[in-house]
């Protein structure tokens, strides 16, 4: 079954909805973006969250260019162990964060749809997930914006076994589609589940997302 990521989120309220919605991932921007939040704010939600809910999503901090020695020391400190590195991170940098720090690691990459897109067998073995997301200069990632999912049958090829996640652009009206046809390991979304008017987590997004999601992912 595609598991589900919702990301980008920023308060309480957006943690306790995507808790109740049964998102298996929570996804908390600590790069700088307009959806970045501080270790503070995320540590204060993580415990609310944990006091108040059994079965909780698994916590997947999204990360830039940060070093091995910081990533490993914030992911102690929050007591999580998903990590998202959307920057330059090296396949030596993330095997390092598996094998001595004991991290999930997720490697994001921008699919540009050409050769370069075959530097990916580079990772291979060496982190537990890729995460596809849409290429745009100068950005990171959160652009809400697709690529040609047809780049990810060879992608998968480069790849081999790696679990993917496909990102960039998802909605409620797109997610049925991508999973039936490609039947990824799981699938994340940011923009695609907030409000157009102030750019806050909607809450009927949110739940329409991932019911979208878990029923294509029943029958397919
Ligand atoms: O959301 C951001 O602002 C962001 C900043 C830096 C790195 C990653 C970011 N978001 C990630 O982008 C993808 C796709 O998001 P969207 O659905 O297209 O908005 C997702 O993995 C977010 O975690």
């Amino acid at each position: 079954m595609t598991k589900i990521k919702l990301c980008g989120l920023r308060s309480i309220e957006d943690v306790m909805v995507a808790t109740d919605a049964r998102a298996d991932y929570i996804g908390f921007v600590l790069a700088k973006s307009k959806r970045q939040v501080t270790l503070q704010q995320v540590q204060y939600m993580l415990s609310l969250l944990r006091d108040q809910y059994v079965v909780v999503p698994e916590p997947v901090l999204v990360l830039v260019d940060q070093s091995e020695e910081e990533i490993a020391t914030i992911c102690a400190t929050l007591g999580v162990s998903h990590v998202q590195l959307c920057g330059a991170e090296t396949p030596e940098m993330c095997s390092r964060l598996r094998t001595q720090h004991g991290l999930t690691v997720w490697k994001a990459w921008g699919v540009r749809g050409t050769n370069e897109d075959h530097e990916l067998a580079r990772y291979v073995g060496n982190v537990d997930a890729i995460l596809l997301d849409t290429y745009k200069t100068g950005t990171h990632g959160g652009t809400g914006h697709p690529f040609q999912w047809t780049a990810i049958d060879d992608v998968r090829y480069v790849v081999d076994n790696t679990p993917l996640i496909i990102a960039g652009g998802l909605q409620v009206g797109t997610v049925t589609s991508l999973i039936s046809q490609y039947h990824p390991f799981a699938v994340d979304v940011s923009s695609g589940i907030e409000t157009e008017m102030t750019g806050e987590k909607d809450p009927i997004k949110m739940h329409a997302f991932v019911k979208a999601a878990r029923s294509e992912s029943h029958v397919s």
